[in-house]
């Protein structure tokens, strides 16, 4: 594994009975990157990232977290790992102070200055008990709980879920200056692609248990493209991808492809037939099944 690349899953699988959740996924985070993993209800998210925190086996796949290859993820890579998950429960009554003092005990490189200054930064009262928090500042304590062992890797299970614009806003701000200020690396999971946009360097789709897309904003949006046709059933020529069938508003029939900035402009399909799409609807077309034509 190369240096830069900090987590690469191989083949990740889990099934729940019939459903595999997560198909075969093949993660790879760099150093020091935001990474989005975008995906809409029930598409996999919360199940691949339990399995990253050793919470879930995976069926099949494994997972190489700093060079160390394996299925499960075991008490010395969790050392590796900082998880804010989607509901914070802590023990009502304790003050943040009373938890940091408790999760202290799980982590030798504990940094309880860090930890103070994280909670100064994000405005969470240290002495009020965990039950009088809102949801926002309950979700910022878990950010500043995660934190403050300083682990290289920072696990997010759609953070933003319960924050209202503003705390979302502060929230993100927060894990951007954090991961430029630390070098750490954050994946955070989400299925508002606007939030991804502002804060990922790259990004992941996942659909149905299975990972459409991977890399740069940029290259999604340069290579992800509509082409509107009459005849819908030409082959595709090589390296191109059908990402999803379209039945547009007039009632004609398109199709969202993928191919390498380049190849569009090779002259492949009429460039009359070729539309560019909001970054929204690439989203939309990774994360949806076909339209019947
Ligand atoms: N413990 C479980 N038992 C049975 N099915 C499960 C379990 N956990 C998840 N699933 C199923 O696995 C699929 C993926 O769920 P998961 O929670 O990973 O999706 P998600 O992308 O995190 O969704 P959300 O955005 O709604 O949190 C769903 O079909 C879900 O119903």
């Amino acid at each position: 594994m190369s240096s830069d690349v900090i987590l690469r899953t191989h083949g990740l699988t889990r099934a729940f009975h019939q459903v595999k959740a997560v198909d075969g996924v093949d993660l790879e985070l760099r150093r020091g990157e935001v990474y989005g993993f975008l995906g809409r209800n029930g598409a996999g998210k919360t199940t691949t990232l339990r399995m990253l925190m050793g919470i879930l086996r995976a069926d099949q796949g494994e997972i190489e977290l700093m060079g160390e290859r394996v299925r499960r993820v075991g008490i010395a890579q969790k050392r590796h790992l900082g998880y804010v998950s989607q509901e914070q429960v802590f023990y009502p009554w304790m003050t943040a102070r009373e938890l940091g003092r408790f999760v202290s005990g799980f982590f030798a490189q504990w940094d309880d200055t860090e930890f103070q200054r994280l909670l100064r930064v994000l405005d969470v009262p240290e002495t009020r008990k965990a039950a009088q928090l809102s949801g926002g500042t309950r979700m910022k304590l878990g950010l500043a709980l995660a934190l403050a062992h300083r682990p290289p890797l920072l696990i997010l299970d759609e953070p933003t879920a319960g924050l209202d614009p503003v705390a979302r806003r502060e929230f993100l701000d927060i894990l951007r200056d954090q991961v430029r200020r630390e070098g750490q690396t954050a994946l955070f999971s989400s299925h508002l692609v606007g939030e991804v946009e502002e804060v990922a360097h790259r990004i992941g789709i996942l659909h149905e248990g299975r990972l459409r897309f991977q890399g740069s904003l940029d290259t999604l949006r340069q290579s992800t493209r509509r082409v509107v046709e009459e005849a819908m059933g030409a082959p595709l020529p090589a390296g191109w991808t059908l990402v999803r069938r379209e039945r547009l508003e007039d009632g004609r029939m398109a199709r969202v492809l993928f191919a390498e900035p380049e190849a569009w402009s090779t002259g492949a399909f009429p460039p009359e037939t070729v539309e560019p799409l909001s970054l929204e609807n690439i989203f939309l077309a990774y994360a949806r099944r076909s339209d019947e034509s």
